[in-house]
């Protein structure tokens, strides 16, 4: 399993315009956790790695989408199963939704 280079930038969320959190909690195998700056520097690789382990909070926030990237590359050498479970804030409501007016508070 993998997931490749994106930024959570879904409109819910609003994360490319306005501060956003993402908190996210790793349950199972340890994997690899990049960050990469949001454009193409061919002569500097910037990538960041962290390992996320069992049990291991990361939080995304600020204006991290706009910026940066992040990936879990795949990795031969891990076995096992993984999940990651995240928690996120809608900002952006259908219209008519009773949240929408406290949306952009
Ligand atoms: O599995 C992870 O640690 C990150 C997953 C991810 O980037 C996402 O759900 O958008
Ligand atoms: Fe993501």
């Amino acid at each position: 399993m993998s997931v490749g280079w994106h930024a959570d930038d879904e409109q819910l969320f609003q994360g490319k315009s306005r501060d956003c959190r993402i908190i996210s909690l790793s349950l199972g195998a340890t994997r690899s956790f990049e960050l990469r700056r949001n454009w193409s520097d061919a002569s500097e690789d910037h990538t960041v790695r962290l390992e996320l382990g069992d049990g291991d909070l990361c939080t995304m926030e600020g204006m991290l989408q706009k910026h940066l990237q992040h990936r879990v590359p795949r990795e031969h050498q891990v076995s096992g199963p993984r999940i990651n479970l995240t928690w996120r804030w809608i900002v952006k409501h259908a219209p008519g939704c009773p949240l929408s007016r406290r949306a952009f508070r």
